[in-house]
């Protein structure tokens, strides 16, 4: 699995993720929800540099200029809830994507242990495109296991690409020891170091979907 940790270089990307981790700023649910976007966008812009471009003849007012443009077909899946707004901002850019939705919540059992649930999947076909999954939280890597799982039932893509933003080193472990068969190439913002013992990631940022949408019962 090749990875990507997009905060090694200093950008502006980290004045977002500052933004989402700090524990006074990230209770401004909009502004959570913007930078997630913004980083969505940050993301999409460094994966799309890997893509397969074909020249093209573009016809301008004065002329014709011959430029390399995209021709891979990309569907954009992602995971609900926390999902939704680093999803959208991806598709501000690959503005032509289609897309695909899985659900996945943890189920407690008691305050330490749960199981997670998939219940709801809409895909296109997947067959021969570029699949980008997007979720902003890799904790233990399970949600992600699973979600790629119910979406390679739609068929077979040409490549998968994981997008997240805080991912922790134990996800990372196994994502790479769950899917070695699978040809992956992970994007992340950041790479923290552990998890509790409620599966949070340490120091990560806290929930991301409610602080995106609410809390839920
Ligand atoms: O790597 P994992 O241990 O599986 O955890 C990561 C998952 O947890 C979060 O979703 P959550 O279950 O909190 O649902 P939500 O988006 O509805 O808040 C997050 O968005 C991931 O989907
Ligand atoms: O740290 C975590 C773990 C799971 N889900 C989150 O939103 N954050
Ligand atoms: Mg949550």
């Amino acid at each position: 699995m090749t990875i990507h940790n997009l905060s090694e270089q200093n950008s502006l990307l980290n004045q977002f993720l500052k933004e989402i981790r700090h524990v006074d700023i990230q209770t401004d649910r909009m502004r959570f929800r913007h930078n997630i976007e913004r980083i969505g966008e940050v993301m999409a812009y460094e994966i799309s540099k890997t893509l397969a471009y074909r020249n093209e003849d573009i016809p301008t007012p004065l002329g014709t200029i011959n430029m390399p443009v995209s021709g891979e077909s990309i569907v954009l899946g992602t995971i609900l809830r926390a999902g939704l707004p680093f999803h959208n901002g991806f598709l501000h850019y690959f503005d032509h994507a289609e897309n695909a939705f899985v659900s996945a919540y943890r189920k407690y059992k008691d305050a330490l242990k749960f199981d997670i649930f998939i219940e709801y999947i809409a895909s296109p076909s997947i067959t021969e495109k570029t699949l980008i999954i997007t979720d902003p939280m890799l904790a233990t890597g399970s949600s992600m296991e699973l979600a790629i799982g119910a979406l390679l039932t739609k068929g077979t893509p040409a490549h998968i690409h994981i997008a997240t933003i805080i991912s922790s080193q134990p996800a990372i472990d196994y994502v790479q020891a769950h899917m070695e068969n699978t040809n992956i190439t992970l994007w992340t913002a950041a790479i923290d170091p552990a998890l509790n013992e409620h599966s949070y990631i340490i120091p990560g940022l806290g929930d991301a979907g409610d602080l995106a949408y609410g809390e839920k019962l």
